[in-house]
This record gives C-alpha cells, structure tokens and sequence, in this order.
C-alpha cells in the first residue's frame, strides 16, 4: 500500500497542445484513487514561490480541448540552483505534497531528476513537448498538433508559392530536434527537409534545386528545423539566392503559432493515458521515471535514459522522402 496521500502536478519548459488534457486525466485519476491533488502553477518557479491550490474535478472541466495549460508554464532559472530546490523542497513540506508529476520535456526532466536524487521525492514525468525530442516514447503530448498546424500553414504557403513561381525556405520549431520538421516536410510534399540529424550539403541542395528549377516546377518548399546545422532558414535562403539570382525566393518562419491550438484527437487520447498511467505509477512506488507510449503501450523509461539516450529519427522517413522528392 502506498504512503502516497497528496500529489502535485505541474507544467513546465514550452507549453504544449494537450497540457490540459493531461492535467484533468492527473487530477480525476488522483481523485479517483482517493488522494488529494494540487495544481502548481509557473512549473518549478510556481513550486519555489508557493503559487499552490487545491484541484477538484470540476477545476478540470471543459479543458480537454483546449490549448496551453490552466496551470501555465515558466522556465525556472532558480529552479537550477541547490538553493531554489531547497526552497522548493520546503514548499513541498509545507503543503504536505508527498509526490509530483510534472509535464514537460527533457529539461524538465533533467530538473526532477536532481530534485529526486537531492530529496528522494517520488516523481513521475509525462513527455509534454511539441518538439518529440524524448527517448523512451513514440510520441510527446502535443508533436501531432504541431504537425497538423505546420501542415496547414505551409499548404496556404504552397498556394501562393505556386501562384507566383517561388521557392520558399519555412524554418519549423525543434530546438536540436528535426521530427517535426520531418513528419510535417513529407505531409506537405516538400521538395527538401533540413534536419540537424542529418548534414546539409549546400551544394547537393543547389543541385537538386537547379534540377527542379529547369523542369520549370511551379513552386518549392523547403522545410528547414530551426536546429539545422545550416543556421536557419534566412541563412541557407541566402546562400542559395547568392548563387541564383534568377530564384524568386521567400522566408517565412512560422515560430509560437506551432505551440498553440486546440490538441487533436491523438493528443487528448495520448495525454489522457498518460495522465492515468503517472498516478498509477505513483501509487506503484515508482519514482524517477517519465511514462510513454511505445506501440500504442504505456512503457515507464527512467528519467535518465530519457534525458540521456537521444531519440533517432526513423531513416526509413528520410529515405521515403529522398524517394517522394525526384
Ligand atoms: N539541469 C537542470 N537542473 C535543474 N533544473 C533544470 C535543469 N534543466 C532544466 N531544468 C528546469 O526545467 C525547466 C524546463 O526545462 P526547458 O526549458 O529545457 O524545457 P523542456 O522541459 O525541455 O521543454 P521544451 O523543450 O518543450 O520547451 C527549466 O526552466 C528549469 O527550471
Ligand atoms: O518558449 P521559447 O523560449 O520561445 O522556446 C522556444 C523553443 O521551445 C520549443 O517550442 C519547445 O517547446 C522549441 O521547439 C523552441 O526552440
Ligand atoms: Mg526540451
């Protein structure tokens, strides 16, 4: 029998569509096993000032299907040094919280991690991250949004780009991580993926473009992650237009929008299992651990092969796309 009585959850790092649905699957999931839960707000910075209040399952009505987080979201400086964790050690204390769950990505995790081993706290981590950069799952909460909202931005770009006959370089967000940038790339039919897992090679891209180019194509996309070795979108446009003046080329860099909307279906349902799958593995003394999804199964990974392990991207999408680009 577990001596868990009161958990915490937070959000922490960028939002992420379906924050929301994992918060209310946490907080009715606690409910439902008789335990108390509060909300932290500001993730860690909320944890270390104290912004704590009781969650009931009302508190979590009508949020499935909204975007960002009720419980909102910070990155914590403080929360980085022993005497923020120290500070935030006590408010536990003081409010009596045995164990958390805190929501975001592998920074997050990296933070609860030294929390535990500082203060042997039970805490489980769900993968709440646009950017789909975590080992031990298939999918983080809020990388399918992302995706469906970046493929409906750069369809309306690919009608313009193919009413007037240009060549556009779209920078996609993924800090060090090329997966949305990818996924989104083949959804849209884009001529060329730039990913910092794979070594741009100007001169292979000058060549392939100059190919497209006297095929007469009538448009061209290129999707660039905004981690590319290649220094972003505006950087490699420049390059390419230096060498070719004759190319009628735009930037667009389609930044927060990608972090916001309405989750989809896959998300709510991902995040809703998740969200049950965290208390579950609380009320299992578990602890230091992050829940996934592998092969549509819950899978528990420790936090430190989540943070250290590094998610391959699948070459088989890379090559799929080498295919679907001639
Ligand atoms: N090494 C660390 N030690 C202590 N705390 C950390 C550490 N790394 C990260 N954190 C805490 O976790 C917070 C969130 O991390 P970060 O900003 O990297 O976002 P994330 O969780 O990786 O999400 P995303 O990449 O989706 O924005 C940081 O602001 C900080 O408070
Ligand atoms: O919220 P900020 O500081 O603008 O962070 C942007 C970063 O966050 C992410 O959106 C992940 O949450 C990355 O893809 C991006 O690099
Ligand atoms: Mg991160």
């Amino acid at each position: 029998m577990s001596k868990i009585k009161k958990i915490g959850v937070l959000t922490s790092g960028g939002d992420a569509p379906g924050m929301n649905a994992a918060i209310r699957a946490v907080v009715r999931a606690a409910i439902y096993n008789k335990l108390e839960v509060v909300g932290i707000m500001q993730g860690y910075e909320g944890l270390i000032n104290g912004e704590i209040k009781k969650m009931k399952s009302h508190d979590v009505s009508n949020i499935i299907q909204r975007g960002g987080t009720i419980l909102c979201s910070a990155r914590s400086e403080e929360f980085r040094t022993v005497e923020g964790r120290k500070k935030a050690h006590e408010q536990m204390i003081a409010n009596k919280i045995d164990a958390l769950v805190v929501i975001g990505g592998d920074g997050t995790f990296s933070g609860a991690r030294v929390f535990t081993q500082e203060y042997d706290i039970p805490v489980v981590g769900i993968p709440g991250t646009i950017d789909n950069d975590l080992f031990g799952t298939d999918y983080t909460i809020g990388y399918d949004t992302a995706i469906n909202t970046v493929t409906e931005a750069v369809d309306k770009i690919r009608d313009t780009a193919s009413a007037h006959n240009r060549l556009f370089f779209i920078e996609v967000m993924g800090r060090d991580a090329g997966f949305i940038a990818l996924r989104s790339g083949i959804a849209t039919g884009a001529e060329a993926i730039l990913i910092p897992e794979r070594e741009t090679h100007t001169q292979e891209l000058q060549t392939y473009l100059e190919k497209e180019y006297k095929e007469h194509k009538t448009s061209g996309i290129v999707i660039v992650a905004e981690g590319d070795k290649s220094g972003g979108a505006y950087t490699i446009a420049q390059e390419i237009g230096k060498d070719h003046p004759e190319y009628d080329i735009r930037v667009s860099i389609l930044g927060h929008m990608q972090r916001g909307g309405s989750p989809s279906a896959f998300d709510r349902v991902t995040a809703s299992t998740l969200g049950v799958a965290a208390v579950d593995a609380l009320l299992d003394d578990q602890k230091s651990i992050m829940v996934g999804l592998v092969h549509g199964e819950v899978s528990h990974v420790s936090f430190n092969k989540a943070i250290k392990n590094k998610k391959k991207v699948k070459d088989s999408l890379l090559i799929l796309n080498d295919i679907l680009s001639i």
